[in-house]
């Protein structure tokens, strides 16, 4: 037996070892499930037997109150630990399949022998809760494993820096509990690994990395110090990857404070949100929030307007036209634009003074108080106090007014019409209501006035109730007639030459419009929104302690800095590609990622690309500006094949072949990208009679396996076995940004990437070298060729 046996047999024989402590824990963890579950079920069916009722005298009642509450607290600290034990049996479940992935021997300075650390996905002490059998992959040790090679090497405690020397290096691949891969790495980690780990078929769900996080990676997973912490990285870098790491990170290492509650992710499309939604449960944490901003922001806005989702803006920008088309177009870049934030809050503030619009109040279709009361009185304020301020207090004047209109509108006659309308439940309460002051009284006739008083007052109440909540809400504030002023006063604006765009007055009237018609267009719907919240406040989100943004090319810096007012004391950690910026207003913006950023962040590139094999990332890297900064992980397949052709009837029956070769060769995921979804519903329709495929939309949410058509702008973040891109021609990609979105549809490929072309070839291909890619031209196509 050579020595590599030997470490074989020893590693599975540890592994069997820690397999049968996992094994008694999960007995003893089913146990404890057992007994907490049976005791949950017993407190739900006996609660009132332990709870003492007394409602007799007021003492009485707050005891039982108190007993009650003592009972309901019992109950859920017992649902709780059930719902931790059953966690921890999770997470010794997977562990059972595949107890850890690596191992480091390391030695401390001054200690003689190197003590093997094994890393897993969760911690695990042996039988008598003395020794470490596995360390948590984001315990301070562990870092060692992800940073350095054997040889010199430290990590960061709470008390301080450990330095020592790291003996071996090993990788392992256990599955079913036996040993299927053993790799002892030097200087780079995880090639191995990584070779197996990236040759799989990809999957509809992402998966975690632990095993094989990169130390670059390690860097933005590990992050401690930064406030703003951004992240650009090349295609297929790990960014998102990285992120869910470091919120598992995050959560591990500040369990006491933090919880997954206080966490939430900004990102692309709902498609997204389901598949990265697996990674951390993977990991035995639960999920951050997830949200996507246009989710977020017509969730403030849409019950005022019909919003139009980034999605609508970008098939309009790739496929509108007319004169409209330019003068939209601009505006989207301006009204991107921190200059454009300026604008609006120089607006804001002289607003202060004068030019807000109010709105009258109405009750039962009569004015009540007018909107120029309203202005009087704001007006009246001093106005050194901050506009918002100023609102809460008109706020609180309207609600003083509303209740002594309350108390005359009471004695009018409808309101004891409409008291014949009241509920059952209503007429009972009043009823108890008035036996209890009963006690006090003989006298029927009395009874009969005081009852009707109730029913008045129940009446009124019930009426002006939305009223009041929508005065609290600030709905007397007139933003969007004040928006319209703001944009009709800034064409005289323009005449004195301020910083707008040459045609800002067709902009703004376009926007008018939109606005009248209760339609805001993407691009108008933050900086709307920015400009209510200046008006009424902000209601900052404090319990939010960790923001996480990806793809951040696409958001403009005015989303930016909305997102910067709504979460002011939340640490940020942007992640995204400039290469990838495929919305109109980055053509003349700077995106987030930019070098010149001028909060103060940390930064952090990825150039290697892990997703795509060698000859794919090549090819793309080769015409994307700065592209040669791109590194490919070095795995090999095939070469991108470009295939042009003549009409679309050779395409559609081409296409057919390339996809059931691309299926016959066992790809899982294979995605036809087209640039829009109107292009994406042409294919999708050619081919559902032909062959089991599903068109994926923005309100799509999960995607199986099998066949798609997607439009790029939808394929964000994910990824596919094999591409098609279903027509590359010039006609389709020859913008500036429709290279990002040909070089985002081609970068989701891992595996084979297959381009179609109707007629000449995007003239970005033509800069890619000849070698890089296989180039056919087809001219009839034969069945079965
Ligand atoms: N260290 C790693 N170990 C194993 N797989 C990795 C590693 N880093 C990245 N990957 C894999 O590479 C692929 C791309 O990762 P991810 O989606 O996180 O990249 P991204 O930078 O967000 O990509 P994009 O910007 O193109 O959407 C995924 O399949 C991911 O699992």
């Amino acid at each position: 037996m050579d020595e590599k046996d030997t470490e074989w047999k020893e590693e599975q024989q540890r592994v069997d070892q820690v397999v049968k402590e996992i094994q008694s824990k999960i007995t003893s963890f089913n146990e404890r499930a057992k007994g907490l579950k049976e005791k949950v079920i017993d407190i739900r069916k006996n609660f009132w037997d332990d709870v003492t009722v007394n409602l007799d005298e007021p003492d009485d009642i707050i005891e039982t109150q108190a007993s009650l509450k003592q009972q309901a607290e019992f109950l859920s600290e017992r649902e709780r630990s059930h719902g931790q034990v059953s966690e921890q049996l999770k997470t010794l479940e997977r562990m059972e399949d595949s107890p850890y992935f690596g191992r480091i021997d390391f030695a401390e300075d001054g200690e003689s022998t190197a003590e093997p650390i094994y890393i897993g996905i969760s911690s695990l002490m042996d039988e008598k809760d003395e020794e470490f059998l596995i360390y948590d992959w984001r315990a301070p040790i562990s870092s060692l494993y992800y940073d350095y090679p054997p040889g010199h090497a430290q990590y960061q405690t709470i008390e301080g820096t450990i330095d020592g020397e790291i003996e071996l290096k090993r990788q392992f691949i256990i599955r079913n509990s036996k040993l299927k891969g053993l790799f002892d790495t030097g200087l780079t980690i995880g090639d191995h690994l990584l070779q197996t780990v990236l040759g799989n078929n990809a999957d509809t769900n992402m998966k975690s990395i632990v095993a094989t996080i990169q130390r670059e990676q390690n860097q933005i997973i590990r992050n401690e110090k930064s406030d703003l912490l951004i992240v650009q990285g090349v295609a297929g870098s790990g960014k998102t990857s990285a992120a869910l790491q470091r919120i598992a990170y995050l959560l591990y290492s500040y369990r006491e404070v933090l919880s997954s509650e206080d966490i939430i992710l900004f990102s692309p499309n709902p498609l997204f949100n389901s598949y990265v939604a697996t990674v951390l449960p993977e990991l035995g944490e639960e999920n951050m929030k997830q949200t996507t901003f246009f989710q977020y922001v017509d969730a403030q806005l849409g019950r005022q307007f019909t919003i139009e989702s980034p999605f609508d803006q970008m098939e309009y920008y790739l496929t509108g036209k007319g004169e409209d088309y330019s003068t939209r177009v601009d505006g989207i870049s301006y009204k991107a634009s921190l200059t454009f934030k300026h604008q609006l809050e120089e607006f804001v503030h002289k607003l202060g003074d004068e030019g807000l619009r109010f709105r009258n109040i109405k009750f039962r279709g009569e004015e009540i108080i007018s909107n120029q009361e309203i202005k009087s009185y704001f007006y009246s304020l001093e106005n050194n106090i901050a506009i918002p301020n100023r609102m809460e207090s008109v706020a609180k004047w309207l609600l003083n007014k509303i209740s002594e209109f309350e108390r005359i509108e009471r004695e009018k006659d409808w309101v004891i019409e409409e008291s014949e309308l009241l509920d059952k439940e209503d007429y009972l309460n009043v009823h108890r209501q008035l036996q209890e002051e009963n006690k006090f009284s003989d006298d029927t006739f009395d009874d009969f006035e005081r009852e009707e008083k109730l029913l008045r007052k129940l009446v009124i109440e019930d009426r002006l109730k939305p009223l009041k909540q929508k005065i609290k809400r600030m709905f007397f504030v007139d933003i969007k007639n004040t928006y319209i002023h703001l944009l009709k006063q800034s064409y005289q604006t323009e005449k004195k030459g301020a910083d707008l765009p040459k045609n800002w007055s067709a902009i703004a009237q376009q926007t008018i419009e939109n606005i009248k018609d209760k339609y805001l267009t993407w691009e108008d719907s933050t900086p709307y929104l920015y400009f209510q919240k200046m008006l009424v406040g902000f209601h900052e989100n404090r319990s939010i302690r960790h923001v996480f943004i990806d793809e951040a090319q696409d958001y403009s810096p005015i989303q930016f800095a909305y997102l910067k007012k709504l979460f002011p004391s939340s640490r940020m950690t942007l992640l995204g590609d400039i290469n990838q910026a495929i919305y109109a207003h980055a053509l003349h913006q700077e995106t987030l990622l930019s070098d010149k950023m001028k909060e103060k962040h940390e930064r952090i590139t990825l150039t290697r690309s892990y997703r795509s094999t060698r000859p794919i990332v090549e090819f793309t890297k080769s015409f994307m500006p700065n592209g040669e900064l791109i590194e490919p992980f070095n795995r090999e397949g095939e070469k991108p094949v470009l295939i042009e052709v003549e009409n679309t009837d050779i395409l559609n029956e081409k296409l057919l072949q390339e996809i059931e070769k691309f299926q016959s060769k066992g790809h899982q995921t294979v995605a036809v990208i087209c640039k829009t979804v109107k292009e994406s519903e042409m294919v999708y329709r050619m081919l559902e009679n032909k062959i089991e495929v599903k068109l994926m939309s923005q309100q799509s949410h999960t995607f199986q396996k099998g066949l798609v058509v997607i439009p790029a702008y939808l394929a964000k973040g994910i990824e596919f076995d094999a591409v098609i891109i279903y027509n590359a021609s010039n006609t389709q990609y020859s913008k500036e940004l429709e290279r990002n979105l040909f070089y985002t549809a081609g970068t989701r490929a891992m595996h084979e990437l297959t381009m179609f072309s109707l007629g000449e070839p995007t003239a970005f291909i033509n800069v890619v070298p000849r070698n890089k890619f296989i180039h056919y031209k087809i001219h009839a196509v034969h069945k079965g060729q």
